[in-house]
């Protein structure tokens, strides 16, 4: 029986391991990592993360082939092909600080993979890393190897949170790079006939080591350019009386640029895009082309200002001030069907009217009290780092509290401010929302999920991303 066994039970590791274990009852698959809780959490009912479907393909396979772990070393040992889908955070100190990535995570599970195996092994990183990366953990296997043959395959994840089963069970494409010899063809074919069992062939592409390491970064920069990209227009469609989601429909329809990933919205989140273009950057540099790296860094910037033309539209329309004015926040979670928060544009919201002294009142379907406070609280990339390495106890944001309600968060609010597309925000009474809130009700949608005329014949002052602006909004323009 082939034995896998992956290095990282995150977002990564635990949905991919397990939809390999449910297409695969012949390959036994073992999800270890560090973190004791987060092992104890994927062999318990409540799963660590939120995502559509997984509860079901555990469950089907968890015990059977299926196995979490803290006993990292025995599974390494004992595996055929070993995935390793640690963290790769972002540098926040020296060489490359704030834009390199930290591959402190990757470099231990290399060396602990070199001191524990007694079998030869294909390692596989399914982690985002810098193109290159699998020369450097060639060398220290090889340094390390006591006559055992590593092959090492390059084998990015292209899942997107809140749709991964769906996306793992019908990949567009899985990319598998190795080296160009014969053992490393080899090693590539191995890794092929496991996708080989749900995936069709010709969805599956091998290329070289360094095409697939750059292609995931490549993938990324692109997807995040289409965001900043229209929501650069959202800001031109404000100021001309353009609609953008009429823009977007039309230039979508343009089948060459085709109609996803063309929602305004006040800014992309996530794990990923950021870091990833920011490593990119840094590979730019490094390797002497300041201008590609001036270009990708543009996408960045473009969502900063997104961000922080958002929280300057709220203070300007509400007489430059939010002082000790209650805001409701619908939504933390960097976009729906997750309860995941990391690089939320909803931190730097919430920060930017923290720093105009407002009250925040926070509901999330998904997100926790304690998770809230801990982002707002934490530095800028710490939150990247595995769970017991996080700062322990940070202090508590007094302006914010968490509730449980869209109804009891904007009870008395005087502006409601929508950062995730959850769907029962659609559904919400606003009439009853309207009645309980200080006058003038505003509604500032930062996903265009409401239908602003409606809200405007109710009574609120209604700000949606890119639509053409009320007469309200137009007298207070929003100067940074
Ligand atoms: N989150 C996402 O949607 C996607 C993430 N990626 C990439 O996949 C990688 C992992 O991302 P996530 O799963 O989101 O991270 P995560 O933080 O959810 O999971 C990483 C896990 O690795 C564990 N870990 C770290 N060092 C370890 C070691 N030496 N031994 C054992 N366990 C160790 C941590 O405790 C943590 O549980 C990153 O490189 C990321 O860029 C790629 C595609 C999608
Ligand atoms: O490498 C990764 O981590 C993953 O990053 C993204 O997946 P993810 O971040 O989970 O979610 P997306 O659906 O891409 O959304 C990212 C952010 O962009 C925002 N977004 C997305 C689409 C859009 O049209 N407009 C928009 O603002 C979302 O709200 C969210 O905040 C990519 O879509 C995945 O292919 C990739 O594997």
């Amino acid at each position: 029986m082939v034995k896998i066994c992956c290095i990282g039970a995150g977002y990564v590791g635990g949905p991919t391991m397990a939809v390999i274990a449910l297409k695969c009852p012949s390959i036994e698959v073992a999800v270890v990592d560090i973190s004791v809780p987060r092992i104890a959490a994927w062999n318990s009912d409540q799963l660590p993360i939120y995502e559509p479907g997984l509860d079901e393909v555990v469950k089907q396979c968890r015990g059977k082939n299926l196995f979490f772990s803290t006993e990292v070393e025995k599974h390494v040992c004992e595996a055929d092909i070993v995935f390793v889908s640690v963290n790769t955070p972002t540098k926040t100190r020296g060489l490359g600080a704030g834009k390199a990535a930290d591959l402190t995570y990757w470099e231990s599970a290399a060396r602990m993979i070199a001191d524990v195996s007694k079998s030869d092994k294909i390692v596989v990183e399914k982690s985002t890393v810098p193109v290159k990366t699998a020369e450097a953990i060639e060398k220290i296997l090889t340094h390390n190897s006591k006559g055992i043959n590593y092959q090492i395959l390059s084998n990015p994840e292209f899942l997107a949170e809140g749709t991964a089963i769906e996306d793992l069970f019908k990949p567009d494409r899985v990319l598998i790079g190795g080296r160009e010899t014969p053992e490393g063809f080899k090693a590539v074919q191995a890794l092929k006939s496991v996708y080989a069992h749900w995936v069709p062939e010709d969805r599956i592409i091998t290329t070289n080591l360094w095409s697939a390491e750059l292609s995931k970064l490549a993938a990324n920069a692109f997807l995040a350019q289409r965001i900043s990209s229209v929501n650069a227009m959202s800001a031109l469609c404000e100021a001309t009386g353009a609609d953008v989601a009429e823009v977007a429909y039309a230039v979508g329809k343009d089948s060459r640029i085709g109609p996803k990933f063309l929602n305004a919205s006040v800014g992309f989140g996530g794990s990923c895009f950021q870091k990833d273009i920011l490593n990119l950057v840094y590979i730019c540099e490094c390797n002497g082309l300041p201008e590609v790296a001036e270009y990708w860094k543009q996408v960045i910037k473009i969502n900063d200002y997104q961000k922080s033309r958002f929280v300057n539209r709220i203070v300007s329309s509400m007489f430059n001030t939010v002082a000790n004015k209650k805001v409701a926040i619908l939504g933390f979670a960097f976009k729906k069907d997750t309860g995941d928060t990391r690089e939320t544009p909803a931190i730097d919201v919430c920060k930017g009217l923290l720093g105009d002294k407002a009250q925040l009142s926070i509901y999330d379907p998904q997100v926790t009290e304690d998770q809230i406070q801990r982002d707002l609280s934490m530095n800028k990339f710490d939150w990247d780092h595995p769970l017991h390495l996080q700062p322990m106890s940070p202090s508590t944001v007094k302006q914010v509290h968490t509730v449980w309600d869209a109804y009891e968060a904007t009870k008395d609010a005087h502006a409601v401010c929508i950062l995730t597309e959850w769907d029962e925000f659609k559904k919400l009474d606003f009439q009853r929302i309207y009645d309980n809130m200080q006058k003038p009700a505003f509604v500032f949608d930062g996903r265009n999920v409401v239908n602003a005329n409606k809200l405007r014949e109710i009574g609120f002052i209604v700000y949606s991303i890119g639509k053409p602006l009320d007469a309200w909004l137009k007298d207070m323009p929003a100067v940074a």
